[in-house]
């Protein structure tokens, strides 16, 4: 009784409680200070210093109790969203930008049946009833056939080589999995990320401000690991050929250097093309080009 009274008028948000996702979502709940300690024996832990309690459930379980309006916000994969039919009744807040993967049908690499046409009126077994029953449903009118849709609840890659399927829906990244199973990709359901959910029939509407909050937090946890701050000096004459190499968000941060005819600029650049920025940084005559991580921001 004690500990229903605990949570009562808490923010509730769920994260898988295992699985791919589990590692990423504590890493952004640590970058956005969330401080909680995880028993063993609970799925549910009190937040210390935020009115948050979360809660640790299957990934695919997710989007019901969001949609349901029991849990307020979530962090699942939109392939979950998706397969649950839960679409009308969550929102998307924000994309995280991991858990990236494809659901795709797959097939034995050596078999007869090398296009999804003649997969129609055949076996397929996968996790992800729903999206493949809809998918192949389609199929199905075009071609006649009837295709028959059977659930495993893992381990999908070997139910060809067992003799259970003609063909599998499942998920891919590295495609690792699909090629030591001996299957190749020959259609695409849907391509997919993690991403923030939150209930359209939230019954705690009086949380809005608290879902803005930790919202922006996580936003601001993902931009800081996607940006680095790069500082740099340069001749104010190259200043404009500069500033079009590291624009920045908004501009870029211009101040005047002890040194007449110098200036220090200041810029957010993405990560992921900083080695070139500065390569052409120092080609127009930048010097003491300076990278900086950042731990945290609000952009
Ligand atoms: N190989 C992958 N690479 C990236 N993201 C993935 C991969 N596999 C799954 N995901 C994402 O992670 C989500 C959860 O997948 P995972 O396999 O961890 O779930 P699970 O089956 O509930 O966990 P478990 O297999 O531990 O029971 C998927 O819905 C998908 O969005
Ligand atoms: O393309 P890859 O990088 O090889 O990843 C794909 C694999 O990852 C997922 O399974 P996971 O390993 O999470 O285990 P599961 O089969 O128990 O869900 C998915 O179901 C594939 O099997």
């Amino acid at each position: 009784m004690e500990y229903f009274e605990s949570i009562k008028d808490r923010l509730l948000f769920a994260i898988p409680k295992k699985g791919r996702l589990y590692e990423k979502c504590l890493e952004l709940l640590h970058g956005a200070d969330i401080q909680f300690t995880r028993s063993q024996r609970l799925d549910v832990c009190l937040v210390r210093n935020f009115p948050m309690a979360l809660v640790f459930l299957p990934a695919a379980d997710i989007p019901r109790f969001v949609g349901e309006g029991n849990i307020d916000l979530g962090i699942t994969g939109q392939d979950m969203v998706a397969e649950s039919e839960m679409g009308p009744l969550v929102t998307e807040v924000l994309p995280l930008g991991f858990g990236k993967c494809s659901l795709q049908v797959q097939v034995p690499e050596k078999g007869n049946l090398q296009t999804v046409e003649s997969l129609s009126g055949k076996r397929v077994v996968t996790s992800f009833e729903v999206l493949a029953g809809q998918y192949f449903k389609e199929l199905d009118e075009k071609t006649g056939a009837k295709t028959r849709i059977e659930y495993v609840g893992g381990s999908v890659e070997a139910a060809c080589a067992l003799g259970l399927a003609d063909g599998i829906v499942d998920l891919v990244e590295s495609g690792e999995t699909m090629r030591a199973a001996g299957l190749h990709a020959i259609s695409t359901l849907l391509v997919s990320e993690a991403v923030l959910i939150k209930s359209t029939q939230t019954k705690k509407s009086n949380h809005n401000l608290l879902i803005d909050r930790l919202t922006s937090r996580i936003a601001g946890v993902i931009a800081a690991g996607k940006y680095v701050l790069c500082n740099y000096n340069i001749e104010r004459i190259r200043l404009k050929d500069a500033t079009a190499i590291t624009p920045g968000r908004r501009a870029a941060t211009v101040s005047p250097l002890d040194d007449e005819g110098w200036v220090a600029v200041s810029s957010m650049v993405e990560k992921k093309i900083v080695a070139e920025v500065m390569d052409r940084l120092e080609a127009i005559g930048a010097c003491d080009i300076l990278i900086i991580a950042l731990d945290n921001c609000r952009v």
